[in-house]
């Protein structure tokens, strides 16, 4: 039996421990950590998993999986670094967060693997980046591949692309929830009522992304939809003139640049 802990049991931990559990993996197999008394029974209650502390985590586990903010790394580090059982794979699901990091902190030896998951994974719908450290072979890949598959979909990405990931697939979710707030608050100005206006939208949203999941070309989408002389030109026209493209290109690399400066604030000196 693999014995799995997840270090920090928030948004993206609980959404990893209800996916193992969906995905047939036995509580009894589980464990988490969190710093709330209340949390800590909350999560038991509702998925019969014992949580315990930090170091037990550590001592019992195969599989650690660090999901804490990445400011609050430090000193989880200090906890696990005695404790870590010889051969324990430490997963990280932390932005920007090296696996050198892990490396430095952690026994000599210690394989790590930086993942970048999204919040689509409560839905098992997470897209999930995964690289290796200097220590994890492929049968680590594969061990935490299989893991993610029952979350959804994974790739394999050399570490160097790991910050461009998390500002495509980590952070994507909200910038699709973004235009959807901001095409309901449209329907609003149109004068239909938010609920119907929600419901046009999310609809449209759920057809749009069933169609790209077929692979289709999103160009040859939108062209299908864009008529000569019709409404949805208009719509480009606007869109282009406030330099819509424009703006996701740069918040995009806004969010690479700083996935970047999370992983420099624990650079070693
Ligand atoms: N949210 C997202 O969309 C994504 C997040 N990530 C990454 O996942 C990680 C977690 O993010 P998210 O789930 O949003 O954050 P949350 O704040 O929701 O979850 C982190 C949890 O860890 C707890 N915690 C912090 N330190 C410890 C500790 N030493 N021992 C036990 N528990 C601890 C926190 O408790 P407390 O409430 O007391 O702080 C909190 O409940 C981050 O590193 C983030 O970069 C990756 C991809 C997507
Ligand atoms: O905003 C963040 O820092 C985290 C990482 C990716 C998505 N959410």
């Amino acid at each position: 039996m693999t014995t799995i802990a997840v270090l920090g049991a928030g948004k993206i931990g609980e959404a990893l421990l209800s996916g193992l559990l969906r995905g047939g993996r036995s509580a009894g197999e589980l464990l988490f950590t969190e710093r709330h008394p209340g949390r800590v029974a909350e999560l038991t209650e509702r998925y019969g998993v014992e949580g315990v502390d930090v170091g037990d985590a550590a001592r019992r586990a195969d599989v650690l999986v660090v999901a804490v903010k990445p400011q609050d790394i430090e000193p989880l580090l200090d906890e696990l670094a005695p404790a870590v059982k010889p051969g324990a794979l430490v997963v990280s699901l932390c932005a920007g967060l090296p696996t050198s990091l892990y490396e430095r902190r952690l026994p000599e030896g210690t394989p790590v693997v930086r993942v970048m998951p999204n919040t689509p994974m409560v839905v098992g719908e997470a897209m999930s980046a995964i690289s290796a450290g200097r220590h994890a072979g492929p049968g680590h890949l594969s061990l935490v591949e299989e893991l993610l598959r029952t979350v959804g979909k994974v790739a394999r990405v050399p570490e160097g692309q790991q910050d461009a990931v998390t500002a495509l697939s980590g952070s994507g979710p909200a910038y699709f929830f973004y235009l959807v707030e901001a095409m309901i608050d449209a329907g609003i100005l149109l004068g239909i009522p938010r609920d119907l206006s929600a419901r046009l939208i999310v609809q449209s949203a759920i057809g749009a992304a069933r169609m790209l999941d077929r692979d289709e070309h999103p160009v040859i989408l939108r062209e299908a939809v864009t008529s000569p002389a019709g409404t949805t030109i208009m719509a480009i026209r606007e869109l282009e003139r406030h330099g819509v493209r424009a703006a996701l290109l740069a918040a995009i690399e806004a969010a690479r640049d700083r996935s970047a400066e999370l992983g420099r604030a624990h650079e070693e000196g």
